[in-house]
C-alpha cells in the first residue's frame, strides 16, 4: 500500500437503484472507516451486490453517491491502485496460467512485475502459478481473484463472498490476510452469508434487508441483540420480514 492512498474510507449515501418494478437498494447510506475490516450482510436478494456494483460504477445509480474517499470509483485517477474488488469467481481465459493472466492484468493496470510474484506469494498460489487456469478449483479460482484485486497494492478492498470455496485453512488465511490489511491503514468491505466466519474477521457492520439498511455499527453492538452474529442477524432479519 502506497502512503499517498491509505486511509480512504468508503462513502455511501442515499443509494438508490431500481430494476423495473424491483426497488433493489433503497435510500442506503453507510461508511465502511479505513483501518477496519467491515461487514456486508443481509439476506438473499437483500442488495448486496446491487450495492457493490454501485460503489464499482459497474452498475448507474438511480440516486445517491458512492466514494472512495472524495471520489466516485468512476473518476479515480488510478482505479486499480486505489480499490481491489472481486465481485465474482476470477474469470481468467482458460487456458491461461495464474502467473499469465496477472501478468497481464499488471501490465494493464500499468503495475510493474514485481507486483505479480507479490500477489502470486501474498494469496499463497505459489505452487499452482504455472498451471492452467482450466483445473482450478473454486477455491484456487477465489486466490487468483483476490491476487489479481491486489496487482496495484490498493487501499480499499472490496469483496463478494470471498471464502465462498475455500478450504478451513485458506478461511484462517483470508481472515488474517484481512486482519493484516485492515491494521496496515487500508479499507475492507466484505459480503458474506457465512455469518460464523464472518463474526471472527470483522470489526463493524452493515445489515442490509429489503433494499434497506437494518443497521450499522460495531459488530461488539451487533451482538448485543443475540449471543453470536448469527443470532443476532436471524433475530433482527426475522423481525423486520414481520412489518
Ligand atoms: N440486473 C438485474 N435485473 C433485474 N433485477 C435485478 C438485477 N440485479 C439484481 N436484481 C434484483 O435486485 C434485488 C437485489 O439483488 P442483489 O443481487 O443485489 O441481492 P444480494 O443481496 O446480493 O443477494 P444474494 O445474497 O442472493 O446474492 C433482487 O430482487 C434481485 O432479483
Amino acid at each position: 500500500m502506497t502512503a499517498g492512498t491509505k486511509g480512504l474510507p468508503i462513502r455511501v449515501d442515499g443509494l438508490t437503484k431500481a430494476f423495473g418494478p424491483v426497488e433493489a437498494v433503497s435510500d442506503v447510506s453507510f461508511t465502511a472507516a479505513a483501518g477496519r475490516v467491515t461487514g456486508f450482510v443481509g439476506p438473499n436478494g437483500a442488495g448486496k451486490s446491487t450495492t457493490l456494483r454501485m460503489l464499482l460504477g459497474l452498475t448507474r445509480a438511480d440516486r445517491g453517491t458512492a466514494l472512495i474517499g472524495d471520489t466516485p470509483y468512476a473518476e479515480l485517477a488510478a482505479p486499480t491502485a486505489t480499490v481491489g474488488a472481486v465481485l465474482d469467481i476470477a474469470s481468467a481465459h482458460p487456458a491461461t496460467t495464474a502467473r499469465g493472466h496477472l501478468r497481464t492484468f499488471g501490465d494493464l493496470g500499468g503495475h510493474p512485475r514485481s507486483r505479480v510474484e507479490a500477489v502470486i506469494a501474498a494469496v499463497g498460489l505459489g505452487a499452482y502459478a504455472d498451471r492452467q487456469v482450466k483445473g482450478f478449483s473454486t477455491g484456487m479460482r477465489q486466490r487468483l481473484g483476490l491476487a489479481t484485486a491486489l496487482l496495484g497494492d490498493p487501499a480499499v478492498l472490496v469483496l463478494d463472498e470471498p471464502s465462498n470455496g475455500l478450504d478451513p485453512a485458506g478461511i484462517v488465511w483470508l481472515r488474517g490476510f484481512l486482519r493484516k490489511f485492515a491494521a496496515a491503514g487500508g479499507t475492507v468491505l466484505i459480503s458474506s452469508h457465512v455469518l460464523t466466519e464472518l463474526q471472527y474477521s470483522i470489526d463493524d457492520l452493515i445489515l442490509i434487508n429489503r433494499g434497506r439498511i437494518g443497521w450499522t455499527g460495531s459488530l461488539a453492538e451487533f451482538t448485543q441483540h443475540g449471543e453470536t452474529l448469527e443470532d443476532a442477524f436471524l433475530a433482527l432479519t426475522a423481525k423486520e420480514q414481520l412489518t
